[in-house]
């Protein structure tokens, strides 16, 4: 029964989503062939060649009311690129996400002004996340509290340590109970008594959304946490299925390559891949 539900209502649709970034490199052998030329001029007078970056190759998938979707992959596989994108923080390249509400990356969706003091931020995030007057008045001292930055909420934000700024930020979106939340650990927030704080709020949330998506480099918590799993590998898509399963699957890659077993690891990645994509193929 609550199969037949998740599969009734979507809530994310990734669609063919890629990411390319442009960016300064010092090494000519990471710079097209045609371009290798320009780029040695360019070099002698001091000025590095740039390299294209393919965070997301083209990534597609569709997320439903109730699930824990775990992203997981190894550094630079576009995890966090991937959260970004399906947050609304930055455009894709190309391909599109559609969603049936605003999804809030924790931590990162408020955008906050230097000038304004922490009060002023608060009012500002909460009335670009939707809330009106009203409620902005009755949730301030609750992230007021939650924040936890004392008498500096009355001074400018451009104050801030970059941990207050986080903290900040946190409380903002915490406050708003999305419907889609997104979690990102690589982003953490701060000293070991916020960090509590954080978690248990976290926990809150992760019982009232919908739908939730948590990029994390540990598999067990993704096994742990999550009803379903995707594998990223160098922006491409290996597997999406059963977190435990694909986890497991995810942690032996791992496992081999940490054990310096590339042939078993490589071995393991193409099968991953083959799988998915007969996968793909049936589902289509
Ligand atoms: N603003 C940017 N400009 C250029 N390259 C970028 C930018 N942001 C990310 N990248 C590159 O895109 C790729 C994916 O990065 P991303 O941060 O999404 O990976 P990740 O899986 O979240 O990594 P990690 O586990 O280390 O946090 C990396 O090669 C990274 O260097």
């Amino acid at each position: 029964m609550a199969e037949r539900d998740v599969r009734l209502h979507r809530t994310v649709e990734v669609d063919n989503v890629k990411v390319t970034y442009s960016s300064r490199t010092t090494s000519l052998s990471q710079v097209a062939k045609r371009h290798r030329i320009r780029a040695r001029i360019g070099r002698t007078f001091g000025i590095s060649p740039t390299t294209q970056v393919h965070a997301v190759k083209g990534v597609s998938f569709a997320v439903h009311e109730g699930e824990q979707v775990g992203i997981m992959g190894q550094n630079g596989s576009g995890k966090s690129t991937l959260l970004r994108i399906i947050a609304g923080v930055e455009p894709p390249t190309s391909g599109e996400v559609r969603s049936t509400s605003t999804p809030v990356l924790l931590g990162v969706n408020a955008a906050l002004i230097n000038s304004l003091s922490g009060e002023g931020n608060i009012r500002l995030g909460l009335l670009s996340l939707g809330m009106s007057p009203p409620q902005v008045q009755a949730l301030m001292p609750a992230v007021a509290d939650l924040a936890g930055i004392g008498p500096a909420l009355k001074r400018p934000m451009g104050t801030y340590s970059s941990g207050m700024a986080a903290r900040l930020r946190f409380a903002i979106a915490a406050a708003y109970n999305p419907h889609i939340l997104l979690i990102d650990e690589a982003l953490g927030t701060g000293d070991a008594a916020f960090a509590n704080r954080s978690q248990k709020v976290i926990e809150r949330l992760r019982e009232s959304a919908g739908t939730i998506f948590l990029v994390s480099h540990a598999a067990k918590t993704v096994e742990d946490t999550c009803t379903r799993a995707i594998w990223l590998h160098n922006g491409e898509m290996i597997a999406d299925g059963p977190a435990r399963e694909t986890a497991r699957k995810y942690r032996w890659w791992a496992h081999n390559i940490a054990q310096d077993k590339p042939e078993v690891a490589d071995k393991l990645l193409a099968d991953a891949r083959a799988q998915f994509a007969a996968e793909q193929e049936i589902e289509a």
